[in-house]
């Protein structure tokens, strides 16, 4: 078979893999990337850029791609295949000339990669005649793109201080290709999972990555919240056109917890215009969310469509060994030394939030250095006491925290949902927010929704805060500890 053969065979499996219903478009997408090597004694050598898309194609869609092989007669001599990883194997950015014809819609427009637009993303084995890798489509020659992006990414959150362990592996392999290979590899990514697993963490990662490896590339990362005030704001000053520049002029759009979108109709609306046009223009949006797209409420299905067209990954609860590492990564960071048996029971005793876990590691470091003690079994045993997670029927409420925190401070809960900004009910205030945080599940808008339509940014701020105010001020310490007690014993 020529070389030119072989990749019209492999354009063939490539589409009857994506137009298998037992594959769907975005694992489907990942058959696009690989690139046909030759065949060797019956085997089909194909090249991939990710470690993760090997696996895929070996393990989950080899028996599709199988079928799909032996279904087509000029494939006869296949008689099995094998995924290397070749970093170089990136798609070309050459507009594909089948999805062209195909789809006269406005998502095949730009050299859109086939790799990344779901089911009408066949025809690979025109992207497999280029091997040259390229960051985003040229980013600096756009309209408007050369006014400089406020990307708000946090400095904390890099893939290097993010631990792999079973939970997220697979989303952190997106992550990292997303990065590697904007708008290349899957778009849009959507990561998804419950409150404190990392999703933020990745996100600002991405953007971290990206902007290590192409200096030009511009990113903005934003929560859902931010991004309705911007809105909101532009609508009310008249400055609809800034808007759309700020959102629209992006090689990579990092968008945070948009379950906050539901039912906010013209936000979403703005949104969907936004995420088309980047979309059209080989841009990268990841989204991330507490459910998966299926499971959000109050929007419209042309957008829950839009959020599966790339991939979708979740990220669930971190095993054992995994909240192990990541106490171990994270006492490094701040220079603690503390006993391998100490961190494995502070994470066999938390199990489902990653921000507890660290919240508890910041007590016990505070405890310690309040009381110029060092950390041993006997001190993580008095603070974690009363702090020992409830099981799933004791769930703490919000409700509670706010009136236990009144009671608490003798104060009403007016008192905390009102503006009043005197010394004492402002720390009470924040103490509460930093508590729902801390022992909720509740997102940073939630918890502010909660205390009379707060910003999120508030509820931010308070938990950074009060983070710093336990380990400096032992009154601090022991109201914030007493709080999560009586909070605690109270929902038994
Ligand atoms: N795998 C990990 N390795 C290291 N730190 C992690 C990991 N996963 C989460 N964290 C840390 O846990 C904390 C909570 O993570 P993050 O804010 O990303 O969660 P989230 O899923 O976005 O939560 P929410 O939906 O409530 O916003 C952060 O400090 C983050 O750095």
């Amino acid at each position: 078979m020529t070389d030119d053969e072989l990749l019209d065979v492999w354009a063939s499996v490539t589409r009857a893999v994506m137009a298998d219903p037992s594959v769907g478009p975005a694992n489907g997408a990942q058959v696009a990337l690989a690139m046909p090597r030759g065949i060797a004694a019956g085997t089909l050598y194909l090249a991939v850029p990710y470690e993760f898309t090997l696996k895929l194609l070996e393990s989950r869609l080899r028996p599709a791609i199988m079928a799909a092989i032996s279904a087509i007669p000029e494939a006869e001599e296949i008689e099995n295949f094998v995924v290397i990883v070749d970093e170089e194997a990136h798609p070309s950015l050459d507009a594909d000339p089948v999805a062209d014809e195909r789809d006269s819609g406005a998502h095949a427009s730009e050299g859109m990669p086939s790799g990344s637009g779901g089911a009408h993303s066949a025809g690979s084995a025109h992207m497999a005649r280029s091997d040259t890798p390229r960051p985003v489509d040229e980013p600096r020659r756009r309209h408007g793109a050369d006014a400089p992006v406020d990307s708000r990414l946090n400095d904390k959150y890099r893939f290097d201080s993010f631990v792999i362990g079973q939970s997220n592996r697979f989303a952190h392999a997106a992550a990292v290709a997303v990065a590697e290979a904007p708008a290349r590899a899957y778009n849009p990514l959507f990561i998804y999972g419950d409150s404190g697993l990392g999703k933020t963490h990745l996100l600002h990662a991405i953007g971290h990555y990206a902007r290590e490896l192409f200096p030009e590339v511009r990113v903005r990362y934003v929560s859902s919240e931010d991004f309705t005030n911007d809105f909101i704001n532009s609508i009310a000053n008249n400055q609809g056109a800034a808007f759309h520049a700020r959102y629209r002029s992006v090689d990579i759009l990092l968008v945070d917890d948009i379950q906050f979108l539901e039912d906010k109709v013209e936000t979403q609306e703005a949104f969907f215009h936004t995420f088309n046009t980047l979309h059209d223009h080989n841009k990268q949006v990841v989204i991330t969310s507490d459910v998966q797209p299926k499971q959000l409420r109050g929007f419209e299905e042309r957008m829950l469509s839009r959020f599966e067209w790339g991939l979708l990954t979740d990220i669930q609860a971190p095993d054992l060994e995994t909240r192990i590492a990541i106490l171990r990564k994270k006492a490094q960071r701040e220079n603690l030394e503390i006993d391998h048996s100490i961190l494995e029971f502070i994470a066999s005793k938390f199990s489902s939030n990653i921000r507890e876990l660290e919240g508890t590691l910041i007590r016990v470091t505070a405890y310690a250095s309040l009381n110029q003690q060092r950390i041993d079994m006997p001190l993580v045993h008095t603070v974690l006491k009363d702090l020992i997670t409830l099981d799933a029927d004791n769930e703490v409420q919000p409700s509670d925290i706010i009136s236990r925190t009144a009671e608490y401070f003798d104060l009403s809960v007016d008192d905390l949902y009102g503006p009043t900004r005197a010394q004492q009910i402002a720390t009470a205030r924040q103490i509460a927010m930093y508590l729902c945080r801390e022992l909720t599940p509740l997102s940073l808008p939630k918890i502010g929704q909660l205390f009379g339509g707060r910003d999120h940014t508030t509820v931010m701020y308070a938990h950074k805060k009060i983070s710093q105010l336990i380990a400096e001020r032992r009154s601090i310490y022991n109201q914030v500890q007493e709080l999560t007690t009586r909070i605690k014993q109270g929902s038994r």
